[in-house]
């Protein structure tokens, strides 16, 4: 991690723990928000006009954080006004790393060779771990905004006056019921499965996994329609999916999460691919990315071996044989193909 600027090395996520060896995930630092206007949103200050090419977006594909602003400025169709820089998978000594990796890029706007130099660009005495995503200001050279909650939300109506859209992730009529669904999906499943993963005690451990499936069991009964919230897809759709579709390929496995997979929730399953063939959110998915990144965390996984099943998991997520011509599907953890 970074600290008073100066890059800190060999600090584990495992490290971050209360007094019980619960996983304490870092609080973003930078909470800008880019209006129609330029006017402050709901955090930070004011400056931040949407405009077409003016900011960067750092994201890194095994991240299902990061995965929530891509995946929302695919539906809201925003590529061609907020490009994307894709880190490296696997997290280095000195955190996410620039280029080398296929389907990463290099940094284009300092030739950084690791995120942190990106954090040091926006404060020179930044202390905290460089994560992604980022969304950067590339007219006044500055981070926008490093919380992925934030910038989901954001993106769902900032940019309407260049690039219209019917799809509203935050409406307003379904605002108090999806904050109210957020907060457990996010304290038990997303970072569920993180506090299951770097849990630093069997009680930890534990009470991890009780969050984890008592809300994937919740979530299963909740399903009637196509989406949580009937035939409107929002963003606490898209905070699941992120975590649904790593499940069986990496958190199963390597976080230790395997009282059952998210192939035995045949409603999750079904909805989780009924996500991932909504138009272009199947370019957001990098299986590769996730399966490496993941089983390259060196704390917990110190030798970076793959557990065959993921392979076969990757390429289910591909075009393949079965299920409906066209359609990208899930096949489970069998180790064919
Ligand atoms: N609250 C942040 C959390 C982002 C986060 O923790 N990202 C992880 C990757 S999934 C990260 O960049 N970690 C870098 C590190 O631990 O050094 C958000 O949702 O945007």
């Amino acid at each position: 991690m970074l600290v008073s600027g100066k890059w800190v090395e060999n600090w584990q996520p495992v490290q971050n723990a209360d007094e019980h060896g619960r996983f304490l995930r870092q609080v973003s630092s930078f909470r800008n928000w880019i209006t129609p206007d330029g006017r402050a949103g709901p955090t930070g200050t004011g400056g931040f006009k949407a405009e077409a090419g003016r900011y960067r977006l750092y994201v890194a594909l095994i991240c299902p954080w990061a995965s929530r602003t891509l995946i929302a400025r695919k539906l809201k169709r925003l590529e061609d006004i907020l490009p994307i820089t894709v880190v490296n998978p696997t997290l280095t000594d000195q955190g996410w790393s620039f280029g080398g990796y296929p389907g990463a890029d290099d940094d284009p706007l300092f030739g950084a060779s690791y995120m942190h130099q990106v954090y040091t660009q926006a404060d020179p005495n930044f202390t905290g771990r460089a994560t992604v995503p980022v969304l950067w200001d590339m007219k006044q050279n500055v981070m926008v905004n490093n919380e992925s909650a934030d910038i989901l939300r954001m993106l769902d109506t900032a940019f309407e006056g260049l690039v219209p859209s019917d799809l509203r992730l935050y409406p307003d009529d379904l605002a108090d019921q999806i904050d109210t669904l957020n907060a457990p999906i996010y304290d038990k499943l997303n970072n569920g499965v993180y506090r299951a993963g770097f849990a630093s005690s069997q009680e930890a451990y534990d009470e991890a996994i009780t969050g984890i499936f008592d809300t994937l069991d919740m979530l299963e009964s909740l399903l009637q329609g196509d989406y949580l919230f009937g035939d409107r897809l929002t963003e606490t759709d898209i905070r699941v999916f992120v975590t649904l579709i790593r499940f069986d390929a990496a958190y199963h496995g390597l976080f230790k999460t395997n009282r059952l997979r998210i192939a035995d929730y045949p409603k999750l399953s079904a909805y989780m691919e009924r996500i991932l063939n909504l138009p272009g959110v199947i370019d957001t998915v990098n299986m590769d990315h996730i399966t490496h990144g993941y089983y390259s965390i060196k704390a917990l996984n110190p030798l970076g071996i793959r557990p065959t099943g993921t392979w076969a998991y990757r390429k289910a997520a591909g075009r393949s044989a079965g299920g409906v011509k066209g359609q990208w599907f899930i096949v489970g953890d069998t180790n064919e193909g």
